[in-house]
């Protein structure tokens, strides 16, 4: 059980770091048809050594794992730099509660401005058209740099610090939202293409992290109180060192409500 836990694990990190890499094949044409830097090599070694037999649980977490779990961790990490007071009366959150915690869904805003887990959208054009005075031919390929776009200084005041209450505003409701109405700040992508698993996406990681805060306090192993916010490579953008950090259990849950 181990041994396939760990293959499925290895298989879908290798799959999102392949496909983030940059491949010559895809872009100049008499490369088109050799794999110079070893990528296609590496995706077929995995494809013929994972011959396995997925159950329903193994297509839920593959659904739910890379994108959704790199996610939370970001989250957690951020927030060792965080006390997260929440106010109100003693019971175990639950997914209604979530529309009455401003600040945890102005953390996971915040997190997913500076750590975009899909950093880059790509477009192709499907006929010549001008876009801010560019020409762009028909069939030409654009990325779309989200992770820039979340850290640009023309449009977040000290873009690289983690301020979730710039998400926070007097009413107590966040107005700025992720899900691709605002153009600076795009981690679910925008349009007919934008992620469809956004809803079930935030869902998750509000419900979790709130579960984590509420009934753990989080100490990083080693004793450190911050933590290496590195990003690695791949199309999910993984954290370049993981994680490491202690749950201890609170006696009684924070009060979230
Ligand atoms: C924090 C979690 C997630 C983030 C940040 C994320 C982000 C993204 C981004 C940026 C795109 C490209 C959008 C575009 O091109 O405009 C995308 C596409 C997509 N996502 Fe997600 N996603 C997440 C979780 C999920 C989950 C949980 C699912 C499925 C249950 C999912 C399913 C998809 C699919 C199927 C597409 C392709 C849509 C298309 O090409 O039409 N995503 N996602």
């Amino acid at each position: 059980m181990k041994k396939e836990a760990d293959e499925i694990r290895k298989l879908v990190h290798d799959v999102a770091e392949l496909t983030g890499k940059f491949n010559l094949q895809d872009f100049i044409w008499f490369c088109k048809n050799l794999d110079l830097q070893g990528f296609g090599k590496r995706l077929k070694d995995n494809d013929e050594s994972s011959e396995m037999k997925l159950t329903r649980e193994n297509i839920k977490s593959f659904i739910l794992y890379e994108e959704t779990l790199i996610y939370v961790v970001h989250c957690i990490y951020l927030l060792f730099s965080r006390a997260v007071e929440l106010p109100g009366k003693s019971r175990l959150v639950e997914e209604s509660d979530i529309v009455n915690l401003p600040y945890l869904q102005a953390i996971v805003k915040e997190t997913l401005r500076l750590h975009p887990t899909g950093p880059m959208i790509v477009r192709e054009s499907t006929e010549n058209c001008t876009i801010n005075g560019y020409d762009i031919p028909a069939r030409t390929r654009l990325f779309v740099n989200t992770w820039a776009i979340g850290r640009d200084p023309n449009h977040w005041e000290n873009p690289l610090e983690f301020r979730p209450e710039r998400f926070v505003v007097e009413d107590g409701k966040s107005q700025l939202d992720v899900r691709g109405q605002h153009f600076h700040l795009l981690p679910f992508g925008s349009g007919r293409r934008s992620c469809p698993g956004t809803s079930l996406a935030l869902n998750m990681v509000q419900a979790t992290l709130s579960a984590m805060i509420q009934c753990f306090d989080w100490k990083l192993s080693g004793g450190g109180v911050t933590a290496d916010m590195e990003e690695g490579p791949g199309l999910t953008l993984p954290r370049a060192h993981p994680l490491i950090c202690v749950p201890v259990t609170r006696l009684n849950p924070l009060p979230l409500l």
